[in-house]
């Protein structure tokens, strides 16, 4: 097991530049962040409207009036330059992106009104603090990105400091990184009062965590972690979903990971190529120059840094990303270019998939057990859920926690069943149609396939398509049952018509960015039966389905979305993100 870091020691958080981004990890915000940060949370966040601008109201019309009243050139000038620098101020932050996420906790904290005032009086950047100030916080809440939020003391005014790596009811010593919009992000300089109840630094199992930007939660129990991730899912409804509280069910407890570390199937390190002032003899005897990280990049800055080994990812990736450090540090004067590493644990593909799926299927053979990782981003990767083979390519999207695949799956069939029996109790037609969008290599289309007549899938990615239907084949799912096609995932609504809607389940499983209009309003005018919505993004998942249920209020009986059931499961321990599973119906 690795060294527990010193808290003391935990990292000076700096900022990020614009080209950083690891899609698949949290990060906290930059500075100048709220619009850069809708672009780096995650490639696919598209814009969902025109960003509600900032002006503050002095010096504004009002401010306007009063120098028209005097009636001067100058008067006239001064406003005008008033008016421009305001402008400048960035929009408040892509509404569902992280920014904004934060920006609404701030809100609640500091309170609507004081922050709608100081917003009004062009002071939401005025920042009581100077860069390296330091100052004594008591956190109050862990928020959904993972990290402390305290209020800055009460002499600096209305202000929110946000700090990574600690816990509610802690007091902290802290030291200012950067400021932004009503928060200062800052690091931990002593924790001056632990939280001792949840807190436990012995948990710890990375000697990286707290530097490295991937984890926030390894200092905690998972019983606590699991508890976090359900208040996120909490929040997220309550703000976007924009639904009253009595159309939001009572959101279950997270699923935990069987896997807690070592469950990550894919893992993508990178390095950057030798700088100029290198020697050639810096790497002799394989020894790795101080100017040479691979790894990932420290926790919100643009600068990789060193990580032998990650934890959380399999053994196995561990083991061959070793391996290829070595290589590199060797060759690192080839390379005329950065670059990322791409690993994926995988079944061992040698062996022949066809005949592994001949019965009598025998899971502990060999084929079945062997693991290797693959590095090639065009190679097949190969991995089993439940009786299910799959194939995809290696660099393609595929789940990246195996071990909870199989809960994640047997919940949202157990659910499909549980409507298909009240269907049945109720003399109605029963489900026998299932539309899987946004589809990927056919994972829900193929697992939940058993359940229905006839199964169609849609995908952007043409090689994701080309696995979900090699997938099938190998599951032995006929082409007569199951079919897939390339395309946006609205589309799927005109080459499914034939479907009846009314004994129709559509599973939807966006990226990040959720559905677009023009989906939402093609999926309410089909109106399936059932709607399964899983999400690796909670808060647009709330929006989407506040949207889907208020198109349909109102609508007579038997038209009209509820929201039945609302799932977390944890596919990312040790992390702040949670996979939200929602199932709606027609009544
Ligand atoms: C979160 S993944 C889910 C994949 C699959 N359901 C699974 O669990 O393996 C989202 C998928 O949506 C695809 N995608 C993104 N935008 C899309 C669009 N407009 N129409 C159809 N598919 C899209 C991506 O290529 C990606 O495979």
């Amino acid at each position: 097991m690795s060294t527990v870091p010193d808290i003391a020691s935990i990292p000076k958080t700096r900022p990020l530049s614009d080209s950083d981004n690891d899609a698949e990890v949290p990060a906290l915000k930059k500075p100048r962040l709220e619009k850069e940060n809708v672009q780096s949370e995650s490639m696919d966040v598209e814009s969902t409207g025109t960003p509600e601008v900032v002006i503050g109201l002095e010096g504004m019309e009002g401010g306007s009036k009063s120098k028209g009243n005097t009636n001067t050139a100058n008067g006239k000038q001064n406003s005008q330059k008033k008016r421009d620098k305001k402008k400048k101020e960035p929009p408040l932050p892509e509404p569902c992106s992280p920014g904004d996420v934060l920006y609404q906790e701030i809100r609640e904290l500091l309170g609507p009104d004081v922050v709608d005032a100081v917003t009004a009086r062009g002071e939401a950047f005025k920042s009581p603090f100077e860069k390296g100030e330091e100052v004594e916080v008591d956190i109050e809440f862990i928020g959904s990105g993972g990290n402390g939020v305290a209020k800055a003391p009460s002499s600096k005014g209305a202000w929110v400091v946000v700090v990574p790596c600690t816990v509610q009811k802690e007091k902290v010593k802290v030291r200012i990184a950067w400021n932004e919009r009503l928060h200062s992000t800052a690091d931990i300089v002593e924790i001056i009062s632990p939280n001792t109840e949840l807190r436990d630094d012995s948990r710890v199992q990375c000697k990286y965590f707290g530097t490295c930007g991937g984890c926030q939660y390894q200092m905690l129990s998972s019983e606590t972690q699991l508890d976090l991730k359900r208040d996120v899912i909490v929040k997220a409804y309550k703000i976007y979903s924009k639904l009253p509280e009595s159309s939001i069910p009572t959101i279950e407890s997270t699923v935990e990971s069987p896997l807690l570390y070592n469950y990550r199937t894919k893992l993508t390190p990178h390095f950057e190529r030798a700088p100029k002032y290198a020697k050639k003899s810096d790497n002799e005897g394989g020894k790795q120059p101080d100017w040479l990280k691979i790894g990932f990049n420290v926790l919100n800055v643009n600068k990789t840094m060193d990580i032998e080994e990650c934890p959380i990812a399999t053994a196995n990736i561990n083991q061959k990303y070793k391996e290829d450090r070595k290589e590199i540090v060797k060759n690192i004067f080839n390379y005329k270019k950065g670059v990322s590493l791409m690993y994926r644990d995988s079944l061992d593909t040698t062996f022949d998939a066809e005949k592994m799926m001949e019965p009598p299927v025998d899971k502990l053979s060999e084929a079945f057990t062997k693991q290797v990782c693959i590095s090639n981003q065009k190679a097949q990767a190969r991995e089993l859920v439940g009786d299910y083979l799959f194939e995809y390519e290696a660099g393609g999207f595929f789940q990246n926690n195996n071990s909870v695949l199989p809960l994640l799956v047997d919940h949202v069939r157990s659910h499909i069943r549980t409507s298909q029996e009240d269907l049945e109790k109720a003399s109605q037609p029963p489900l026998t149609h299932l539309v899987d969008t946004y589809c990927g290599a056919g994972l829900f289309a193929i697992t939940l396939s058993s359940l229905f007549e006839k199964v169609s899938g849609i995908e952007l990615s043409a090689s994701s398509i080309a696995s979900a239907k090699r997938n099938a084949s190998l599951n032995h799912i006929p082409t007569s049952k199951i079919s897939f096609q390339s395309g946006d995932a609205f589309n799927i609504f005109a080459t499914v018509s034939s479907f009846p809607a009314n004994q129709t389940v559509v599973v939807i499983d966006p990226p990040r960015k959720g559905c677009d209009e023009a989906f939402i309003k093609q999926l309410v005018g089909f109106r399936p039966k059932v709607v399964v919505y899983v999400s690796c993004n909670v808060h647009t998942q709330a929006r989407d389905i506040g949207d889907i249920i208020r198109r349909t209020e109102g609508d007579g009986e038997g038209q009209r979305y509820r929201l039945e059931t609302l799932r977390g499961f944890d596919l990312f321990p040790q992390t702040a993100h949670v996979e939200g599973v929602a199932l709606l119906r027609l009544y």
